[in-house]
């Protein structure tokens, strides 16, 4: 299969199951799942990619004995062979509804009795199975919902599949909006996040690379990946976020990895307020460095909506373009790029962010009026593909932004090995 270098076209997968955005947390949660729904029926109206449907066919689909179908399924693991190709002909990507992942995916890296208390937990037992809330955080943050499980294991099986279709050679850029849950510690849920997909996804690409990068631009930091890949240097984490008085209150500087991982974890703290022009000043030189220190040889890129201006719960000032710069500029490398969700909290805004970020790793263009589609009223009163800033402070003074990106790339340039 041809490899695309950063200039021609490259081959994208998205990954998407119909039932995600049923779940729902509770009423007055800011973590809505129907925001992906609404993600994806944009994409779909934007003529990306063809819808799929309950049983995972769509108007595209090619038979089983279809070439392409074959060369897939050959080529990857039986997570593959139960799926359906949707690559219809004329559009920019295929989609796919990814395998759900059981809880042999998920002991990968969490713990035997976490995924057994996740499989049985249900709104009625929490308070007594997780001992008031306190052992496993189920309660404000991470409440027992209906169907948290299956969630999970849609979240989660999005995210192995396309690990897995990347390694195959399938695709060049794989897309799973449903993943990015990056709080999910080993043994218990945190921050709106309880089995962590991205984990489980990098543990799948370090099968092939022997170092991969881990990218995150959601409001709060990384903390679950960071944790997870904190003594080893096959993993760099690189997370850009919110810092003082905020959730999780880690992702400190000072905080560069220990052990082998010395060195290999990448804090960015910044303060809220923070704009296009002044984010880019030091992502893409931290970003420039890291590529060419560390080479690694994917990247998996947690595009957490809620940096956007006007998020429900962020405090940036980003704009639709200025966020999806981020997307842009790591794909200019021409390496393999697993891009995931995570936070984003005005829905109509994550909607937005995440349609343009799928269409700029496709490598279209979008009018920048809405077409029609099925949640069109949330658009409204402009029904435009457009998030604007606002006129809020920028607590981010230059000499503050210089004096973090200094120490960063100080650190980079004395990586051990
Ligand atoms: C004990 N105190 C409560 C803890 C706390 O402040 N939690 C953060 C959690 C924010 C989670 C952000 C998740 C994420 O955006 O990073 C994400 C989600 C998926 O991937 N990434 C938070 N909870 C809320 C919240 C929770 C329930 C209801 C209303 C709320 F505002 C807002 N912010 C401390
Ligand atoms: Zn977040």
């Amino acid at each position: 299969t041809p490899t695309a270098s950063s200039s021609n076209p490259r081959r994208v997968a998205y990954f998407y199951d119909p039932d995600v955005g049923n779940y729902v947390y509770y009423l007055g949660h800011p973590m809505k799942p129907h925001r992906i729904r609404m993600a994806h029926n944009l994409i779909v109206n934007y003529g990306l990619c063809d819808d799929i449907d309950e049983t995972g066919e769509s108007e595209g689909s090619r038979s089983v004995n279809d070439p392409i179908v074959q060369e897939y399924a050959e080529g990857d693991g039986e997570r593959a062979k139960t799926e359906r190709l949707t690559g219809s002909r004329g559009k920019s990507m295929q989609v796919f509804r990814p395998r759900r992942a059981d809880r042999g995916d998920m002991t990968k890296f969490h713990s035997d009795e976490y995924i057994e208390l996740l499989e049985k937990v249900t709104p009625e037992t929490a308070e007594y199975l997780t001992g008031g809330g306190v052992r496993c955080l189920i309660g404000e943050d991470c409440p027992a919902f209906e169907g948290l499980f299956e969630f999970c294991s849609i979240s989660a099986g999005g995210t192995i599949a396309a690990a897995e279709t990347l390694n195959s050679g399938a695709a060049d850029i794989t897309i799973n909006w449903a993943g990015g849950l990056h709080h999910a510690k080993k043994t218990e849920a945190s921050g709106f996040c309880y089995v962590n997909d991205i984990v489980l996804g990098i543990l799948e690409l370090l099968r092939i690379h022997p170092r991969v990068l881990y990218i995150d631009v959601d409001v709060h930091h990384g903390d679950g990946v960071e944790e997870a890949f904190y003594t080893t240097d096959r993993v760099m984490t690189a997370s850009f976020h919110r810092f003082g008085e905020f959730f999780p209150g880690t992702g400190d500087v000072r905080d560069i990895g220990m052990k082998r991982g010395k060195g290999y974890s990448i804090n960015v703290p910044l303060r809220d307020g923070i704009r296009d022009d002044s984010f880019h000043s030091i992502f893409k030189p931290i970003i420039n460095s890291i590529i060419e220190h560390y080479q690694p040889g994917a990247i998996v890129l947690q595009m957490g909506a809620d940096s956007l201006a006007g998020d429900k719960l962020g405090g940036f000032n980003l704009t639709l373009q200025g966020h999806a710069e981020c997307a842009r500029f790591v794909k200019a490398f021409g390496l393999p790029v697993m891009m995931l969700g995570g936070g984003g909290y005005t829905t109509k805004n994550v909607a937005r962010a995440w349609t343009y970020e799928t269409a700029v790793m496709c490598g279209k263009e979008l009018d920048e009026n809405l077409p029609y589609n099925q949640y069109m009223e949330y658009y409204g009163p402009r029904y435009k593909l457009e998030v604007l800033s606002n006129n809020t402070d920028d607590h981010n003074h230059p000499e503050y932004l210089d004096a973090i990106k200094r120490s960063v790339l100080h650190n980079l340039k004395n990586l051990p090995h």
